[in-house]
């Protein structure tokens, strides 16, 4: 049996809950082998991040050569990348090794205001990064970021989708965490048509590292074999788990609960 295995290039979140350390439990949790490039480590908690240590760039490349080489890679995705010279190197290995099954989660501002990506590093996620995805999954202050244009209604969520599929992107998924509404839609464009996936929204504050989680699912499911609208729909339906079985930790915005999913399952 051959076991699918996905590679995460990310920070690390020293409070467990986003960045290297969400990613590889969302990996586990959903029976795939989890393998790390770290791009920088950020001394975090519950409470906000605190300072960033970027690696150098050339760390984020060994990494993945080194791993690439050796262990193979059936999907991967990327999360915090931090500054242009990092996604030049991370998106030359991609291209090298020839990976399709990549995910690209543009993570740019932490929920307390830090940012993991330097603005003047966002003209080269959209030149080097998003030509190489098979899903981009930006928010909504990221895809308008990306995008260059203000969301307030589906129809501009619509049009920014468009508009970063013309980057390259195969697909995108607008992520509704920072929408309003009781209903959350996180609208899914592959190219062509677009599906709405919903959930309804939980009225919790423990929701760091939900983006990270989503992602790193998709990846998962891509590494199993999924198609992209079933691993987006299964990702959805582990993020929606973790967030409502809360683990109220920390003293700030808590992380997920990576053990809902899986249990809720054992359970029926
Ligand atoms: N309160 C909530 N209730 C239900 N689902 C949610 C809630 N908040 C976020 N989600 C889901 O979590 C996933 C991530 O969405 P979100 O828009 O919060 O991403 P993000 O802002 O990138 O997250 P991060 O906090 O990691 O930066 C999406 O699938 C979204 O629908
Ligand atoms: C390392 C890291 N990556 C991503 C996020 C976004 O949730 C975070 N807070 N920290």
């Amino acid at each position: 049996m051959s076991i699918p295995k996905a590679l995460t290039i990310a920070g690390s979140d020293s409070g467990g809950g986003a960045g290297i350390q969400a990613d590889l439990k969302t990996f586990q949790e959903l029976d795939v082998f989890g393998m790390s490039a770290i791009t920088a480590i950020t001394i975090q908690n519950t409470l906000g991040v605190e300072n960033v240590y970027p690696l150098p760039p050339e760390a984020s490349a060994e990494q993945i050569r080194a791993v690439g080489s050796d262990l193979g890679v059936d999907a991967l995705k990327t999360g915090m990348l931090f500054n242009a010279e990092i996604i030049k190197q991370v998106a030359e290995q991609i291209s090298i090794f020839g990976w399709k099954n990549v995910v690209v989660d543009p993570v740019m501002i932490a929920k307390g205001g830090a940012e993991l990506l330097l603005p003047e590093a966002i003209q080269a996620m959209k030149e080097h990064l998003l030509p190489l995805a098979l899903i981009v999954t930006p928010n909504i202050p990221e895809a308008e970021s990306l995008s260059g244009i203000t969301i307030r209604t589906l129809e501009d969520r619509r049009e920014a989708a468009k508009r970063i599929a013309n980057y390259g992107a195969r697909s995108v998924v607008i992520k509704g965490g920072h929408g309003q509404g009781e209903q959350i839609i996180d609208l899914l464009y592959d190219g062509s048509s677009f599906t709405s996936l919903g959930g309804r929204r939980i009225e919790t504050k423990h929701t760091h590292g939900t983006g990270c989680t989503f992602s790193a699912a998709i990846a998962a499911g891509l590494a199993k074999g999924q198609l992209i609208e079933q691993a987006v729909e299964e990702a959805r339906a582990f993020i929606q788990a973790a967030i409502e079985d809360t683990l109220e930790l920390g003293q700030g915005h808590g992380p997920t609960n990576h053990w809902a999913y899986r249990r809720r399952k054992e359970r029926f």
